[in-house]
């Protein structure tokens, strides 16, 4: 039998953030410590946490400048807390997993198979290896488990995985994946949870809008399609991110703007989206407050709303209707404006948007006649992870 006092931390590496938090296992999966650090990268580097106990947020500055540092801040500083004593596990988001279909205890094998992939996500893996390592050296003895962003969409059929490049390339691999696959999997377990399992074994698609952007298609329960492919940078504008780009764009540059494989990397991973369209922020907050003056802001925010409504249509496409809408993630919890501008026009998919709920972000935003019932669910990642690692290591 578990002891009562142990606990489980779960660490989620973003690309320019760290979020942590720690869990008691259980039926209730009871939240303690937790916050996050960001702005990795940039001036001004803090970590931010809650207090269980108290529920009071406090804040300090992270040493260094990068995410090496901001990782051995975060390892050292966790190691400080009361609670750490009783951690027994911690469980990883690992956004790239390539075939892995199922979460994993991390072993020194599949260390090195994620330095070997990593190239394929350098935005995320190098630095969810360093996550890693760092509770490795310092804490031998500690369980770790990685559960895989990519994991959830292993069920797409083959004609959504191929890429219409030469076959070979296939056999290396090299063919869609898709992410956010821990956020859709605990969106999809809440959508039965509250709406009933009837409805979470329809016509669905799953819009998680964050700093990081996708759709899936959900049929059956499973993955269908998702928006992201090979990388994180396919499918809709995101913050930083192009979404799916002409391909011909990336050679004429390199030509052009005689712009090496690293630049080309940095253009799409931290250049492009909102913030190279809008040329100010990366942030759907900062954007819609300045599109009624700056015309660069306004482009952006519309740029997205189109996107984002074109895959509406294509997944509706996919699932031969559309039963259920579900938006997610920080643009898609908070931002009425842009689930108006999403929906408008899908009317002839049966959509029909209630906008007073809509503007108090309530949980079902659809009018009562709609046909396609849509709905805001705030996602959970690490309380998704925190519930495999409980599961896997008995604990729950
Ligand atoms: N009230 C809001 N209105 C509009 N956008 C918001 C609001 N709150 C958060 N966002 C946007 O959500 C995005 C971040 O989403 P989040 O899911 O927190 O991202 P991450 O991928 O970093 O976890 C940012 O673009 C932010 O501007
Ligand atoms: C997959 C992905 O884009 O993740 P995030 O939104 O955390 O950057
Ligand atoms: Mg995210």
């Amino acid at each position: 039998m578990r002891a009562s006092n142990e606990h489980i931390l779960i660490l989620n590496g973003g690309s320019s953030s760290i979020k942590f938090a720690v869990y008691t296992p259980g039926d209730t999966m009871e939240r303690g410590l937790h916050g996050k650090i960001d702005r990795i990268g940039l001036a001004n580097t803090t970590l931010t946490f809650t207090d269980s106990v108290t529920n009071q947020q406090a804040s300090c500055p992270v040493v260094g400048d990068n995410y090496s540092s901001a990782v051995k801040f975060l390892a050292g500083w966790l190691e400080k807390q009361p609670v750490f004593s009783s951690i027994r596990a911690v469980g990883h988001r690992i956004v790239h997993g390539m075939e892995h279909s199922e979460p994993e205890r991390i072993t020194p094998e599949l260390l090195d198979e994620l330095q070997r992939i990593s190239a394929v996500d350098p935005d995320h893996l190098p630095g969810e290896i360093e996550l890693i390592n760092a509770f490795r050296s310092r804490h031998p003895s500690l369980i770790q488990i990685a559960c895989f962003d990519t994991a959830f969409h292993r069920t797409m059929p083959r004609v959504a995985q191929l890429l219409p490049i030469p076959r070979r390339f296939d056999a290396n691999g090299i063919r869609r994946y898709g992410f956010h696959g821990i956020s859709y999997a605990y969106l999809l377990e809440e959508l039965g949870r509250i709406a009933g399992e009837e409805v979470a074994q329809g016509k669905i698609v799953l819009a998680h809008l964050g700093s990081g952007a996708s759709l899936a298609a959900i049929r059956e329960g499973r993955s269908v399609d998702t928006s992201m492919g090979f990388t994180p940078t396919a499918g809709l504008p995101m913050g930083t991110r192009p979404g799916d780009l002409d391909p011909g764009v990336a050679w004429y540059l390199m030509q052009s703007e005689s712009l090496a494989p690293t630049q080309f990397n940095n253009l799409i991973n931290h250049e492009s989206g909102l913030l190279g369209v809008s040329e100010t922020s990366s942030d759907m907050r900062d954007l819609l407050d300045r599109q009624s003056v700056d015309i660069r802001a306004a482009e952006a925010v519309a740029l997205f709303c189109y996107q984002t409504r074109k895959w509406v249509g294509a997944f509706s496409a996919v699932l031969g209707g559309l039963e259920t809408l579900v938006f997610s993630g920080g643009i898609g919890e908070e931002a009425p404006e842009i689930r108006t501008r999403v929906c408008h026009g899908l009317g002839y998919l049966g959509i029909e948007l209630d906008e007073h709920r809509n503007g108090l972000n309530a949980p079902v935003i659809s009018t009562d006649s709609s046909q396609v019932t849509v709905r805001v669910i705030p996602t959970d990642e690490e309380k998704m992870i925190a519930k495999t690692v409980g599961r896997l290591l008995n604990l729950n």
